[in-house]
């Protein structure tokens, strides 16, 4: 995987929650690319570091004592771990754009929705009051908001759910970000309106070509957005590579487990294998292989060696140490 093309790099990355007398490791030593125009998803259960790294990239941490305490994240030829707080205002916003699981509380609700959307028009792309307000019944129409032009005046609590996500996306993609992060857009919303904020992910993607790192707990919305994906375990990478390839070819006892737990993989009628047992506590994981004591292949040397992603076929890395001895 080479980054030549990549719109982002992320290489080694390491976010630590800084907490009274302990630290949470919440990522460490992830890697991996983003390219122009790509979905990259970032799947894993619930703890697994999936927001920590979206935030550590904009550095967005809502005043909880965190470092980034190593790594590299290259976007767009800046190195965005040297800027300072000025610098990444600017990316933030108007080049790399952020929308959060809770539609509810991401708008400001004293605020009128036209006026939340035209303040990002104005302050990023100086636009004039009027050209703002065209833009933002633009905007709101391409996110499939119905008489955008009557809507402008409206309060979110005016909105349903499914409503306020096409608001926040409007207001996302304002400046016309190179990089969309999207941290579980619809795990919030009922499984119809799920759907057509995916499909509405997907079409702006191809109108704009923007890239969007999309974070989801859900193997489903995986196989319905992502180009390519990599799959966290405890703070780090378990496997990596192509939608097709993980799913075609899971190469990770963790995926495995996972792909397991899905409805459709388990066949009409059977029932889900839930993956036994819980994620480790980040501030003391085990030693070695972090899902070895879940994982029903791990020998001795799981418990002792800390794998590393490798490639076992182009484009697909996997951070088994037993996966050619397993057949994976
Ligand atoms: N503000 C914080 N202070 C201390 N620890 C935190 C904080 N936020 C997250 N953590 C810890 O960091 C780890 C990773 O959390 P993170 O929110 O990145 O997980 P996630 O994969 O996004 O989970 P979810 O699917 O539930 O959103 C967890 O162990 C969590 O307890
Ligand atoms: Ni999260």
């Amino acid at each position: 995987m080479s980054g030549a093309t990549a719109l982002l790099q992320v290489e080694n990355l390491v976010t630590r929650f800084n907490g009274h007398g302990s630290a949470v490791t919440a990522v460490d030593g992830v890697s991996f690319d983003i390219r122009p125009g790509e979905i990259f998803g970032l799947v894993g259960e619930s703890g697994c570091g999936k927001s920590a790294t979206c935030r550590s990239l904009i550095r967005l941490f809502g005043g909880a004592a965190t470092e980034v305490a190593g790594g590299k994240i290259l976007f767009d030829g800046i190195d965005l771990a040297s800027l300072d707080d000025r610098g990444m205002e600017d990316v933030r916003g108007a080049r790399i754009a952020m929308i959060f699981q809770d539609p509810m509380t991401a708008l400001n609700p004293t605020m009128r929705i036209g006026d939340q959307i035209m303040e990002g028009l104005r302050r990023h792309r100086g636009l004039g009051r009027r050209a703002a307000r065209e833009e933002a019944v633009r905007l709101l129409s391409s996110v499939g908001v119905t008489s955008p032009e009557s809507r402008l005046g409206a309060y979110p609590h005016h909105f349903s759910g499914g409503m306020r996500q096409r608001v926040l996306i409007a207001i996302a993609l304002a400046c016309r970000p190179q990089l969309l992060i999207a941290d579980e857009p619809t795990t919030a919303l009922d499984v119809t309106i799920q759907d057509q904020i995916l499909k509405l992910i997907l079409r702006l993607r191809d109108e704009t070509g923007m890239s969007v790192l999309m974070v989801t707990h859900d193997l489903g919305v995986v196989a319905q957005t992502c180009d390519r994906v990599a799959v966290m375990y405890a703070g780090r990478i378990a496997e990596m590579g192509e939608t097709p390839q993980i799913f075609r070819r899971p190469a990770h006892p963790y995926t495995r487990a996972l792909l397991d737990a899905l409805p459709a993989h388990a066949g009409r009628g059977a029932k889900l294998k839930p993956i036994g047992g819980e994620p480790p506590n980040l501030a003391a994981p085990p030693p070695g292989c972090r899902f070895h004591p879940r994982c029903p292949h791990a020998a001795d040397k799981c418990k002792q060696r800390l794998p590393e992603l490798e490639m076992i076929e182009p484009g697909h890395g996997s951070a088994c140490l037993r996966v050619k001895e397993l057949g994976l």
